[in-house]
């Protein structure tokens, strides 16, 4: 069979004869292939298979009534399908209906291997490994657990690893942990370094911090946990009294605001620090699946990286050929500066993919423009047909309640309706008493949001836009766009068609459309 499936999804409610255990069946389909080699045209013959996942009642189907065609057909023009990969239905069964893929931040409450198949389990599609914390040994523990647990265990979990990046942020604020900065009590903030924590002493990671800085700007933490304002400058260092009282945590990042506006930075930190290039390289190593690189500024960025992994890719195929994995290591550009917003379309389209990073976006921005960026970044991913995910603080007070809050549950939604492809949990997973159950909310709020964006048809509203050059690429979008206007979901094997299947997020089929269509494509050109 093809290296495509389809999957009934919405036959419980469609069907009500058919609500028991889920069961795969397959249907082949002869089709004609014109192929276009150079000036000639190829005719070749093909049978494909079409496997569904349906619900049937077992006590009114045999397995061999299951597998036959006959079921099928029984069931045209009544089914919901989605697209899921045959090496994806192989590997993950059932795990594939759900079209919004779920990213987990791994971190020492859920690093263990029971932990792990757990959060595989209950619907963890990629594993993110953030490099700003703990040991390159403890991260190649975990991605080797994730690896064991695909290979004897059949799940397709990939991992995600997450540079560090260069960004003002504290290194010791004088506590192990939180520290409450109290109105009016006067701070330094300096990158002096010092043996034991100081009393009212923040030291920050970036010598020059304060350059261009004046008297009077306000220095804001975290986004606003807690505000100041500086009094004086002592050479690199600043003398601050805090004006909004607030908590310092470890890590917490530093902007300055000058009259309502960011002020920009004097100094240029590269967007991969020595440290960074460390973890790509390890990341290359240990064939890691995404490379997510903090604070990119431009194109440039992820073009240098991309290049970079292209290269050592060919380096190390050409030393082993078996280490093929190299080739698809996929670069996510991380939004959450202001510099990456004002450059978003030139990232978008250099990059694989997206993530937008709202906790670090919510230092550089208000707080209250988040919803609407966010809109416009997915907005922005849809169009250039770029995965997108979005990411921190979903579902924030899982870390310490075993339920979300009806805001944090309407947050959720919001990003599915508006076609995010992927959630992320972050200290929920890495931290949290409650790491399963914040995942099962994400799995069964963004499985419910499909829903109704199915019920409502609500993908014919997506703007198309043509983004195919060549013929080929042009006349598989036609297809797409005819698909949504048509409210059916094709099957394919080539991948400028699902290419646009994933930008329409397509989902319907019935079966006689179904034959058509694959009689059709197979006709053209590809
Ligand atoms: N590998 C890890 N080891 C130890 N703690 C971790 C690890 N990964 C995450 N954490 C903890 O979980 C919290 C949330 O994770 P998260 O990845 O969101 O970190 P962060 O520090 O907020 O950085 P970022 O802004 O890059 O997301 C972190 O603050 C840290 O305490
Ligand atoms: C995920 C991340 O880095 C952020 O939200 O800042």
């Amino acid at each position: 069979m093809g290296d495509s499936a389809l999957i009934c999804s919405q036959i419980i409610a469609k069907n009500p004869d058919f609500n028991s255990k889920n069961r795969v069946i397959h249907d082949a389909i002869s089709f004609r292939r014109v192929c276009f080699s150079g000036e000639k045209l190829r005719f070749r013959k093909g049978r494909v298979g079409v496997w569904a996942v349906m619900e049937a009642e077992e006590r009114e189907m045999g397995a061999e009534e299951r597998e036959s065609t006959g079921v099928l057909k029984s069931l045209e023009g009544s089914l919901g399908f989605d697209v899921v990969s045959a090496s994806e239905l192989k590997k993950k069964g059932f795990l594939g209906l759900r079209k919004t893929k779920l990213v987990c931040t791994i971190g020492p409450a859920c690093c263990s291997l029971d932990d792990l198949e757990k959060l595989a389990l209950g619907g963890m599609n990629v594993a993110r490994l953030n490099m700003c914390h703990n040991t390159i040994e403890w991260h190649r523990n975990v991605i080797r657990k994730i690896k064991k647990l695909n290979e004897e265990k059949g799940f397709c979990v990939s991992v995600m690893i997450d540079t560090e990046g260069s960004q003002i942020n504290v290194v010791d604020h004088g506590a192990p942990s939180s520290v409450k900065a109290e109105d009016g009590s006067i701070w330094s903030f300096t990158t002096e370094n010092f043996e034991c924590s100081r009393p009212f002493t923040v030291q920050a990671n970036y010598e020059g911090f304060a350059e261009g800085i004046k008297v009077g700007d306000e220095l804001v933490i975290d986004g606003g946990m807690a505000t100041f304002e500086v009094i004086e400058k002592i050479g690199n260092d600043l003398l601050c009294k805090c004006t909004d009282p607030g908590l310092l945590l470890p890590r917490a990042k530093l902007s300055f605001w000058r009259d309502g506006i960011l002020v920009g930075k004097n100094y240029e930190p590269p967007t991969l620090s020595t440290k960074d290039w460390t973890d790509i390289k390890f990341g290359i190593s240990e064939g890691v699946d995404f490379i997510a690189m903090s604070f990119v500024k431009d194109a440039d960025a992820i073009k240098h990286l991309k290049n970079y992994i292209s290269t050592n890719s060919s380096k190390s195929d050409a030393e082993s050929p078996d280490v093929s994995i190299h080739r698809s290591i996929k670069v996510l550009a991380k939004i959450e500066s202001l510099e990456s917003l004002h450059k978003l379309e030139e990232i978008v389209i250099a990059s694989d993919g997206i993530m937008i990073a709202r906790g670090d976006l919510g230092v550089e921005i208000p707080l209250e423009q988040i919803p609407t960026v966010q809109e416009k970044i997915v907005h922005v991913c849809r169009k250039l047909n770029k995965p997108v995910i979005v990411a921190s603080q979903l579902l924030e007070s899982m870390i310490e309640y075993p339920t979300p809050t009806r805001a944090e549950v309407a947050d959720v939604s919001e990003a599915v309706r508006q076609y995010a492809d992927a959630l992320m949990l972050s200290g929920e997973s890495a931290i949290g008493s409650f790491g399963q159950k914040a995942l099962s909310v994400l799995e069964m709020t963004s499985s419910r949001m499909e829903l109704w964006s199915r019920e409502e048809n609500r993908q014919s509203v997506l703007q198309q836009h043509l983004l195919g050059v060549s013929l080929p690429d042009q006349i598989a979008e036609q297809i797409c766009n005819c698909a949504v206007e048509m409210g059916i979901f094709c099957f394919s094997q080539c991948s400028s068609l699902a290419d646009g299947a994933v930008q329409n997020k397509l989902e319907w089929v019935d079966f006689n459309t179904l034959h058509f269509l694959v009689g059709c494509i197979g006709t053209l050109c590809f």
